[in-house]
């Protein structure tokens, strides 16, 4: 295969992070952070802060004569009905993808946005192949007791299932550190600013706790996660679309537990307040629920993998949510979780893992593909 200059994309709820993966082999990241509690067009500061940085970049160092290929991997959140890992952007698939971005509001138009805002910046120095890789795709195994919600079928809604472009790259490095093990029943816990658990059998999605769209699940940094369908028909009554699209997405979660204190983790943890003690604890009794619910749906789990980033930074959080799983067998090592180590259990306990997220390397395997 060919090796191309790519780029890759990811817009984030709380971040742009975006990896410049050179032809030579090196790997250059860029990460821009911004509250995830501003309204509307909130990653353009960014996207102009990381163009400016690849201006700067190996990537403008060369001056061949003909016009050199870029492929861009863009991290698309949802992906609709299609069972595919990527797709080539096109008019057709853009408007597809289009017709989409309500599922998904706080990332499918900063995801479409770069998508323009990369047309603009490089179309008339680089041939550009751009690619959408899509987080739902890797929960295509579920079967119909996983997806299927408990509504009538002719409503056609289901559950997809998102951050499965780091699920997927973690699947990959997981036989490295267990081994045959790795096809066990494994709990990848991805808690970011959005947060979502998945259960993996022989290295695929069995179940995951994200739904029908990036709101569901457990409570995140300003989404409820599940909620009582009941409390849901009340709001309607008080809220029109986008009032109750805001409140829902922007207004809820962390900010909503920690009394409007803050959607950051890192800054409840910092806190002394009750509240933000409160939101804490709420949070991880959540994931812990989670963990337990898969464990009682398959039997027992073998092993449970922490990533994003609270589950990759917070020693804190991890002890707070493993504190009553001893039950199940696991124990952490306290000092291996301070270090944040990549096995963060006792010797006599099940694995559990830390795992960076590294969605970039996995949009740019998938872009590759469509690089010749
Ligand atoms: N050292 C840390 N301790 C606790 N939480 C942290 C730490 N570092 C980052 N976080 C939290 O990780 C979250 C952001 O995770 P990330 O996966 O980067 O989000 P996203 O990809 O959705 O933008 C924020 O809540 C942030 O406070
Ligand atoms: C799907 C999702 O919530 O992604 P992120 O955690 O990057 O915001
Ligand atoms: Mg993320």
């Amino acid at each position: 295969m060919e090796t191309l200059n790519t780029l890759t994309i990811n817009c984030g709820s709380s971040s742009l992070k975006a990896s410049l993966f050179l032809a030579d082999g090196q790997r250059i990241n860029y990460c821009y952070r911004q509250t995830p509690d501003h309204h509307g067009n909130y990653h353009a500061e960014a996207f102009e802060h990381l163009l400016r940085d690849l201006k700067n970049s190996p990537l403008y160092a060369s001056k061949p004569t003909l016009m050199p290929t870029l492929l861009i991997g863009h991290r698309f959140v949802h992906g609709g009905d299609i069972a595919e890992a990527a797709r080539i952007i096109d008019a057709s698939e853009r408007s597809r993808l289009e017709s989409i971005t309500h599922l998904a509001p706080l990332h499918m138009p900063s995801n479409l946005q770069g998508v323009d805002i990369c047309t603009q910046a490089f179309a008339h120095q680089f041939k550009l192949i751009q690619v959408a890789c899509f987080d739902t795709a890797f929960h295509h195994t579920l079967s119909e007791l996983a997806y299927r919600l408990p509504i009538p079928k002719a409503l056609d809604y289901r559950r997809y299932g998102f951050h499965g472009l780091n699920y997927a790259n973690i699947a990959g490095q997981l036989r490295q550190h267990l081994g045959t093990a790795a096809n066990g029943h494994i709990v990848i816990a991805h808690l970011g600013s959005g947060a979502s658990l998945c259960l993996i059998k022989n290295l695929r999605s069995i179940d995951t706790s994200m739904g029908y769209s990036p709101a569901g699940g457990i409570p995140m940094a300003t989404r409820s996660g599940d909620i009582d369908p009941g409390v849901m028909l009340e709001l309607a009554k008080k809220y029109d679309d986008q009032a109750l699209s805001t409140l829902v997405y922007q207004k809820m979660g962390l900010l909503a537990l920690s009394n409007g204190e803050s959607s950051d983790m890192s800054t409840l943890i910092t806190s002394n307040s009750v509240q933000a003690k409160f939101a804490i604890a709420f949070f991880t009794r959540q994931v812990r629920a989670a963990i337990g619910a898969y464990a009682a749906k398959v039997g027992g789990i073998d092993a449970i993998v922490f990533t994003g980033g609270i589950g990759e930074h917070s020693a804190l959080i991890r002890s707070m949510i493993c504190e009553h799983l001893e039950f199940m067998g696991f124990k952490l090592d306290i000092e291996k979780n301070q270090e944040h180590a990549t096995i963060l259990s006792n010797a006599d306990s099940k694995p559990i893992l830390m795992i960076p997220a590294d969605e970039e390397a996995e949009i740019a395997r998938l872009a590759h593909s469509f690089s010749h």
